[in-house]
């Protein structure tokens, strides 16, 4: 429906020539406000229907995504980059992974809470930072950042957030860490970092894996339309190229980001914050270790859920060798593919403090709003719980690499 609407409003534009392309851009916004909007109402009726139905795991929570959300917009929070061999893979690995549960353990109270920097969280499963919240849902980011206070869990906001800083730390108390995109004009990042801090934000998640964007090629056959970014208002405005077919984000991403961002930039961002910096997108043990050495206070592994280099490992594949190599120096963390708490302790076993959750927190909230996302993180929490109590183990500290059995602990059998 929104693509046959497009593809009309670019036949038009066709018809009436060239004295119109100058407001394109302008017009080009509107309509994608006009069809979030239309959407939103449209499927207000399905969303209610859904209400009462049981969603019973996160995957529902996607289909239930996939028929209330525009196609652009679903493919947009869904899809990865080019083949999507990794998008596959991020889930498979986890279905690899089995366990080797211990028997007669007494596990009558089974302790989830956890800390991350010091901060204290119900369980160790926390939000990961997803661009453009309001696609999913009117609330966006505000609806996202209640549900994980009321969760009492931690919301990585993204850059590519829809909603202000100030919008987001007013809405609720919860435990918010921002996530940094270094942009070409670094005194945006610069005046982003600052504003975080001012309001709260308790640490810097560093995105050093998108130099550029990922080819996105459902984005590029939807040519896909980035909604205004509230957070970047009064500070940037981007003109699109109105001749440019595809994917209008990769436009938006190519005129924005820094491709010149390197190690050094760390030590330009510790300059600019005295908040703890994560740096999030290492897949190998040498950058793991650089990332020790500049100083940062913690490590994402992550993939950026696929969405940029394909025939990348999932990110379960290369924990271990993460966590071999940091040595416990600092926290590592884990996202990517995680539909299950038996995913979560999965990470947990192989060396994860903590993981993030992305698309399932989009679908929840595209589903349901802010109801959704609560119930997301309710959900991999209460299997979380029942992995432990089936493998014995009552406390976080319990789970250790022998609770599960990898490809890797096959290979080293064979040998
Ligand atoms: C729709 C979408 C938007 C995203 N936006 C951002 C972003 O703005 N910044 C960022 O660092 N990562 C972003 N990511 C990557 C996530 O933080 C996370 O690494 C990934 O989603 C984890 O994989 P999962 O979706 O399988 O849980 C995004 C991912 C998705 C799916
Ligand atoms: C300026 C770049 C836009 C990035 C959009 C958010 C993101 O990271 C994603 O994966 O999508």
């Amino acid at each position: 429906m929104v693509t046959s609407n497009y593809l009309r409003l670019r036949y038009w534009f066709l018809l009436t020539g060239p004295e119109f392309l100058c407001c394109k851009n302008y017009l080009l916004q509107e309509f994608s406000r006009i069809c979030r909007l239309r959407a939103y109402v449209t499927n207000y009726r399905l969303r209610k229907k859904h209400m009462t139905a049981e969603l019973v795991n996160v995957m529902e929570f996607q289909e239930l995504a996939k028929k209330v959300l525009p196609k652009m917009y679903y493919d947009y929070f869904s899809g990865g980059a080019e083949d999507e061999h990794t998008l596959r893979e991020n889930v498979e690995a986890f279905r690899r992974i089995t366990f080797q549960p211990r028997i007669l353990v007494d596990v009558s109270n089974v302790n989830l809470s956890s800390t991350i920097l010091g901060y204290n969280i119900s369980a160790p499963i926390i939000i990961a930072p997803t661009g453009m919240l309001k696609l999913a849902h009117p609330e966006g980011e505000v609806a996202t950042a209640r549900a994980a206070a009321l969760c009492n869990t931690i919301m990585v906001m993204s850059f590519s957030s829809t909603c202000t800083i100030e919008e987001v730390a007013s809405s609720c108390n919860a435990i918010r860490f921002f996530q940094l995109y270094v942009y070409r004009r670094r005194d945006v990042s610069y005046q982003l970092v600052q504003r975080a801090e001012r309001y709260g934000f308790k640490a810097i998640v560093l995105t050093a894996d998108t130099p550029r964007l990922g080819r996105r090629e459902r984005d590029i056959k939807n040519k896909m339309v980035p909604p205004p970014l509230k957070i970047l208002e009064g500070l940037l405005s981007v003109e699109l190229d109105p001749e440019k077919g595809g994917s209008k984000l990769e436009n938006f991403a190519a005129k924005t980001m820094d491709p010149s961002l390197n190690w050094k930039d760390v030590e330009w961002l510790k300059s600019i914050t005295n908040l703890p910096i994560l740096i999030k997108g290492v897949l190998t043990a040498e950058d793991a270790r650089k990332a020790v050495e500049v100083g940062v206070a913690g490590i994402i592994v992550s993939n950026h859920g696929a969405r940029q280099l394909d025939y990348v490992p999932a990110s379960i594949s290369v924990l271990e060798e993460v966590v071999e190599a940091v040595n416990g120096e600092v926290p590592v963390l884990l996202d990517g593919g995680i539909r299950r708490g038996t995913d979560v302790f999965k990470a947990l076993a192989l060396g994860a403090q903590a993981v993030l959750i992305g698309r399932p927190m989009v679908y929840g909230l595209a589903a349901k709003g802010e109801y959704g996302v609560r119930r997301v993180t309710e959900m991999l929490r209460d299997e979380l719980e029942l992995t432990m109590a089936l493998t014995g183990c009552s406390s976080l500290e319990d789970i250790t690499m022998s609770h599960v059995r990898t490809e890797r602990d096959r290979l080293r059998s064979l040998l």
